[in-house]
């Protein structure tokens, strides 16, 4: 047994269980996405350049990733730690933060928050998306890659002491790519090694999660230990969805507080509204998945954060709760959701 079994590994070490409260497992505290750059529309292009402001946030909730500036999360620690505070006083416990390598994950910045504001941050090891994968990474083995994750998890990542608590979000595209599948095989044979947290982020297409699971299932991977996020953009018929639960991972909804009219990675999904969530967890909860159901709002760009307007990190804690309660879900079924699954999914085994 090691001396993370019956654990939690936050980026200021280890904790019990039982102290992490109720926590967001899909954040992003710092981070860039310039990989996600999706250039304006012709005609957008003075607005894509401009400061965010007031007069232009509607353009910017609609465009998020048209403004480079706005994929900038890392400038914004100070406004990020001040929204912790906030999170913390709405009765906010923990946060997953899960940037990986290639989208600027820094260790240092998350212990010093977590430091600052008395939130259990709890980091992810491994690899974001194939476009952001460099030459040496896509290079490696399976077992060079699971070497790394592995030591991201015992020993710190980054050139670090800071050790991760979860393997993700690790990053695939549709279809997934032939190093992407690599590090999938590296997962799944990581989390054999620690008996660790896996999340991931799957492409963008409704096959996409249940293809994931596949590969995972077949290195030997514990999908009953796993999250599919970005259900919500990716799975929206009820009927898929159900064969989708019944494979056993996570079920999460983490897009909480955006509301989108043109998903611009796939113009042909519908981004469902919050209402739109809030329904899917009551069909989810009646179909008896209340304990396998996850969520948060995957704060990843500026326009977010209350600083410019956005919804920020206790959005779901202020405004979905009381919705999810007044649409039938029970105060014990929302403990669940908030604090009884993301212990269970954090704690090594
Ligand atoms: C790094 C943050 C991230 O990948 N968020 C998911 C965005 S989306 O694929 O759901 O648009």
């Amino acid at each position: 047994m090691s001396e993370r079994s019956g654990k939690v590994q936050t980026v200021l070490g280890l904790i019990e269980p039982d102290q992490l409260g109720r926590t967001m497992t899909h954040e992003h505290l710092t981070m860039t996405f310039e990989c996600s750059h999706v250039p304006p529309a012709p005609g957008d292009e003075g607005l894509a350049a401009a400061p965010i402001e007031m007069k232009h946030l509607h353009w910017l909730q609609q465009n998020p990733y048209s403004h480079q500036e706005n994929l900038l999360l890392n400038q914004e620690i100070e406004a990020v730690k001040e929204e912790l505070l906030c999170y913390r006083k709405a009765g906010g416990g923990s946060i997953v933060e899960n940037t990986t390598t290639g989208i600027n994950r820094n260790l240092p910045v998350l212990r010093q928050l977590a430091k600052d504001t008395g939130v259990h941050v709890i980091a992810g090891a491994g690899y974001y998306v194939d476009v952001t994968h460099s030459d040496e990474t896509r290079k490696m083995t399976v077992e060079k890659l699971t070497d790394i994750i592995v030591s991201e998890v015992l020993h710190g990542a980054d050139g670090t002491e800071i050790r991760c608590g979860v393997i993700g979000e690790i990053g695939t595209s549709w279809p997934i790519t032939e190093s992407e599948k690599k590090v999938l095989r590296a997962t799944a044979h990581a989390q054999t090694q620690l008996g660790c947290p896996v999340i991931i982020h799957p492409g963008r297409d409704t096959a996409a999660p249940g293809e994931v699971i596949r590969i995972l299932q077949e290195a030997g991977g514990d999908i009953s230990k796993t999250v599919m996020s970005h259900l919500d953009r990716t799975i929206y018929d009820r009927q898929e969805l159900l064969e989708f639960a019944k494979m056993g991972s996570y079920l999460e909804y983490d897009l909480f507080g955006t509301e989108l009219l043109n998903y611009p990675f796939n113009l042909r999904v519908d981004m469902p509204s919050d209402s739109q969530r809030v329904q899917n967890l009551v069909f989810l909860v009646r179909e008896g998945y209340e304990d396998r159901i996850l969520i948060a709002h995957d704060i990843h760009t500026k326009h977010r954060l209350t600083k410019y307007g956005g919804h920020g990190y206790s959005h779901i804690l202020e405004n979905i709760v009381p919705k999810m309660l007044s649409r039938g879900i029970t105060q014990n079924q929302v403990d669940k959701i908030l604090i009884e699954n993301p212990k269970h999914w954090l704690t090594f085994k």
